[in-house]
This record gives structure tokens, sequence and C-alpha cells, in this order.
């Protein structure tokens, strides 16, 4: 899908940790094979929408203020296109990424096994742990065509230690849940950098550790 809220700067990597009257800018980039519905999550969570839409060319870019009560956070959310065409560009722009959200379209095998190797890339720019990274197995609606079970996903998610959910785009599913897990695990982890008190026990389950096994499996 194209940016419709504004495009990405070339090397406007965001920081966190803004001032103190600011929200937090965190950069968080959509990874995963073509189609298995990046832009439609981004679609939802941003605008409440959902569309049968055309494939992202290139990158687009989206923002997003999340209101986590006493703390407000803006996501800058960068929509990598899938296609293979596309991967030699696209893993620039996970440079600088505070978060990652790895989809995977659990009626599509192959598409699980890419995810796993979009996870490699990321890795190679940045050390395990450093990113935040979610995987989601998007189109939950579609259960009878399943080929990747909840099980699988969560087991891989516990091995690399990702936080792990399943979702639908079509029907608002687990979406919003996907991006304010994201949202508390990038706070938590900024507050303990600046030896703030922790709060772990707000709002969703958040993982113990900085790169801990993902306590937040959920459908
Ligand atoms: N049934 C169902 N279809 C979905 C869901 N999410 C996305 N789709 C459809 O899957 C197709 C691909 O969705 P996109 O959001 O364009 O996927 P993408 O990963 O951004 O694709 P690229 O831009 O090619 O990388 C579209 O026809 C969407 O309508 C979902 O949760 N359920």
């Amino acid at each position: 899908m194209e940016a419709d809220q504004g495009m990405a700067q070339a090397g406007g990597v965001p920081s966190p940790g803004a001032a103190p009257d600011q929200p937090y800018v965190f950069k968080l980039v959509l990874l995963g094979s073509g189609s298995v519905g990046k832009s439609s999550l981004a679609l939802r969570y941003v605008k409440n929408d959902f569309k049968s839409i055309l494939p992202t060319v290139g990158c687009a870019f989206f923002t997003k203020v999340v209101d986590l009560g006493a703390v407000s956070l803006k996501f800058e959310i960068w929509d990598t296109a899938g296609q293979e065409k596309y991967h030699s560009i696209c893993h620039l722009y996970f440079r600088g990424a505070n978060a990652a959200v790895l989809v995977y379209d659990i009626t599509r095998k192959d598409s699980f096994f890419k995810a796993q190797q979009w996870l490699k890339d990321l890795e190679r720019e940045s050390p395990p742990g450093e990113v935040v990274v979610m995987l989601v197995g998007n189109k939950t609606d579609l259960g009878e065509q399943r080929e990747v079970t909840f099980q699988e996903g969560k087991e891989f998610a516990e091995s690399k230690r990702l936080l792990f959910m399943e979702a639908s785009a079509k029907l608002n599913q687990q979406v919003n849940e996907v991006f304010s897990t994201v949202a508390w695990e990038l706070l938590r982890r900024e507050e303990r950098k600046e030896g703030r008190p922790q709060r772990g026990d707000a709002g969703l389950a958040l993982s113990g550790a900085p790169a801990g096994p993902a306590r937040c499996c959920a459908r």
C-alpha cells in the first residue's frame, strides 16, 4: 500500500527518549513475505479500515500516537514490500528500527519459513535482543485453510525469544493488542535504560527479561 500519512525522510531514523513533554518516538518495521497482510495490519491499526488493496511498492510510512495512560509514544511504522524484487531495497529500512512486527500468513507455510529468514536478516543488522520483535500469524479468519498451527508459531517465537500473537486484520482480531504489546515492551525497556521504576504489571503481559522468552502468546 502507498504512504498516505507523509513520506519517510531519507536517513530520518527517529530516536527514542524525546523531551519530557514529548512522546517517545519509536521506529517500527513490518516485515514478511508478499501478501501476508502487513499493509492490512497497519491500515487496520492506524485507520481501523480493511481493503483488498494493491501490493506495497517499495515502502510505505505511517505514524500513530499510542496513548498508554500515564505516558504516550509515537510509532513511525515502516511498511516494507514483501515481494522478492524489493528485498534488496527494503532491508535498508530496518536499520535503526526499535521494533519489528514479523508477519506470516497462517494459511501459507512458505510465509512462515520466510519469516524465519527475515529474522536472520534483521539479526544481521542488529544484535539479538536489541530490537523488540513480535511474530504475528495473520489471517486467523481463514482457519479452515490453516497450514501453520498456533503451537508451531509459539514454539518458534519462544526459541528465538520473540513476542507472539495470531491476528486477523480482516476481522480486527488482536490487531491493537499486537501493537500495544510492542509499545509496552519498548516503554519498559526505555524506562529500564533510564533507570526509572518499571511498570511491569501495567497493561498487557510483558516479558520479564530484556529479551526474555515471550510470555505474551495469544490468538
Ligand atoms: N482473509 C484475510 N485476508 C487478509 C487479511 N489480511 C490481509 N488480507 C488480504 O491479503 C491480501 C494481501 O494483503 P496486504 O496487506 O496487501 O499484504 P502485504 O503483506 O502488505 O503484501 P505486500 O505489500 O505484497 O508485501 C489482500 O488481499 C488483503 O485483503 C486477513 O486477516 N484475513
